[in-house]
């Protein structure tokens, strides 16, 4: 079941061993749990929220960097027009098929969706704002590249409506720029991120890359502290992941590129954790810091499982169709190729490609997976006590200090985060177990997503709600 791609790559951030060799012992998938234990009783809830956050994809890059597999495209010319026409037409179609009343947050992803005109960005919004309420408050992120974002374009898209920045910064030494295909130098990097401050002041946020062939831990703290010179408010750390037919893996996998080694891996996690913590940010998701209370409200979204509409090439999406009388909520994924998408978003008003109903075993599976990402981890959603408070993986896993269930919920201690996806298997293991128990499936399953008792079959013909 894919999530979000972007998110994915950041679970796998930190792969750092778990110590104790083979840790507790893996179940089998659903069967029947002890027989005297209480099954989870999921309590029932009311109709889904008519909220959702918005995600739109800008699908070219002005070149691309060795090492990003994203759906991105570099193109000779952009019929700019054209695109802003799609996007503007699948947005009108897709909130009116999920029926969303009120849009929570907006982020632009690419791509480089800081290369679109900011009457492009302009007219997306508008769009959404005539088809549901887009409160004045909502978070509106673009995603920038220091490459092609002078004062004047941010301006535009502060006038647009844009209210916080997302800039792909990677690194801050110009040798491991130019290993990353970057067209930036970091001074220029420097630069960008200064103009978008005095823009976007306590809502710009830099992404960082670490992991990278031959970084040192010594680079990597000289890099961390000269962030820590430049950065506002937020910042996303992203281990380097080597991505199947990119120029870097081909470099490293052709031997002329050396991967650090594991354990300096987690000891460059651990060191960004202890230094970004010590100069007062929150360490509240894997991957993502944030202080003044600075936090990413669109990803937040994700991570608890909200809705989200995905509209543009390639874009994922959540939610409940109720437009056409579903109460049933669908992973959904447009046509990635944007000349495809065009044709369809011009004959039929969207792109959807593929479109799946989610089982509530399904449903439960992504709440926990990216739950478990945050700081706040699962705090709602299914009975939690009554899953993981018995005896089994989730009891080991909180005896070896990587996870804590009380009251307020089930979530990782901060060694547990390091280490999140070696434990998930284990907690989905047990969550099959004791959801495949009798009485298990009564009621709803969670806020937000209604349940008709599918189990995850593709509805494949995306027709019946042209716009
Ligand atoms: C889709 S990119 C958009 C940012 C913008 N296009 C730019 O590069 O300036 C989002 C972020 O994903 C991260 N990213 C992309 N490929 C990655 C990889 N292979 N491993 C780790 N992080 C990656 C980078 O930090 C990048 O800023
Ligand atoms: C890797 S994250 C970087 C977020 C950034 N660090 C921040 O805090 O705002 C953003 C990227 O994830 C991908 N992404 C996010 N939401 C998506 C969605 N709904 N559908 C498809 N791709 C998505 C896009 O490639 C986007 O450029
Ligand atoms: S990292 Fe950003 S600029 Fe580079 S290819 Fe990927 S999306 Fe494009």
């Amino acid at each position: 079941m894919a999530a979000v791609r972007g998110y994915r790559r950041a679970a796998v951030a930190v792969a750092a061993a778990r110590p104790g060799g083979g840790g507790p012992g893996r179940g089998t998938g659903p069967g029947p749990g002890p027989a005297a234990e209480p099954a989870p009783q999921p309590v029932p809830e009311p109709a889904a929220p008519a909220t959702a956050a918005l995600y739109v994809h800008w699908p070219y890059c002005r070149k691309r960097c060795s090492y990003c597999n994203f759906n991105t495209y570099v193109v000779p010319a952009v019929d700019e027009a054209a695109v802003r026409a799609c996007l503007v037409r699948e947005a009108h179609t897709l909130l009116r098929l999920s029926q969303v009343h009120s849009i929570t947050s907006v982020f632009f992803g690419g791509g480089t969706p800081s290369l679109a005109s900011p009457r492009t960005i302009a007219a997306v919004l508008e769009a959404v704002a005539g088809a549901a309420h887009l409160p004045s408050s909502a978070e509106v992120t673009l995603e920038a590249n220091p490459s092609s974002m002078d004062t004047s374009r941010l301006t535009g898209f502060r006038a647009a409506g844009v209210n916080r920045l997302s800039i792909g910064v990677q690194s801050l030494d110009d040798a491991e720029l130019r290993l990353l295909g970057r067209e930036h130098t970091a001074v220029e990097a420097q630069k960008a991120v200064e103009a978008a401050r005095g823009l976007f002041p306590g809502r710009t946020s830099i992404d960082l890359m670490f992991g990278l062939p031959g970084q040192s831990r010594d680079a990597w703290a000289q890099g961390l502290e000269a962030a820590l010179g430049l950065c506002d408010d937020h910042i996303s750390l992203y281990q380097l992941t080597l991505e199947r037919g990119t120029a870097l893996a081909a470099q490293v996998r052709g031997g002329t590129l050396p991967l650090p080694p594991q354990d300096l891996l987690a000891d460059m996690y651990q060191t960004a954790h202890t230094v970004l913590v010590a100069a007062g940010f929150r360490h509240y998701e894997v991957s993502n810091f944030a202080r003044k209370g600075a936090l990413s409200n669109h990803n937040l979204s994700y991570w608890r499982a909200d809705q989200y509409i995905g509209v543009g090439p390639g874009a994922h999406g959540r939610f409940v169709p109720r437009g056409e009388g579903s109460c049933s909520r669908e992973a959904r994924v447009q046509t990635p190729e944007p000349v495809a998408w065009m044709r369809e978003v011009q004959s039929q008003g969207h792109g959807t490609r593929s479109r799946v109903v989610l089982s509530p075993l399904e449903q439960l599976e992504e709440v926990l997976t990216l739950g478990l990402r945050t700081d706040e981890g699962v705090t709602h959603e299914l009975s939690l006590q009554a899953v993981f408070g018995v005896p089994g993986e989730a009891q080991v896993l909180q005896d070896q200090g990587w996870l804590l269930l009380d009251g307020s919920g089930l979530r990782c201690t901060w060694a547990g985060l390091a280490v999140l996806d070696s434990l998930l298997p284990d907690l989905l293991c047990q969550l099959q177990r004791r959801w495949a128990l009798p009485g298990a499936h009564r009621g709803g399953t969670r806020r937000g997503m209604d349940t008709d008792g599918h189990s995850g079959q593709n509805v494949g013909s995306v027709s019946g709600h042209n716009g």
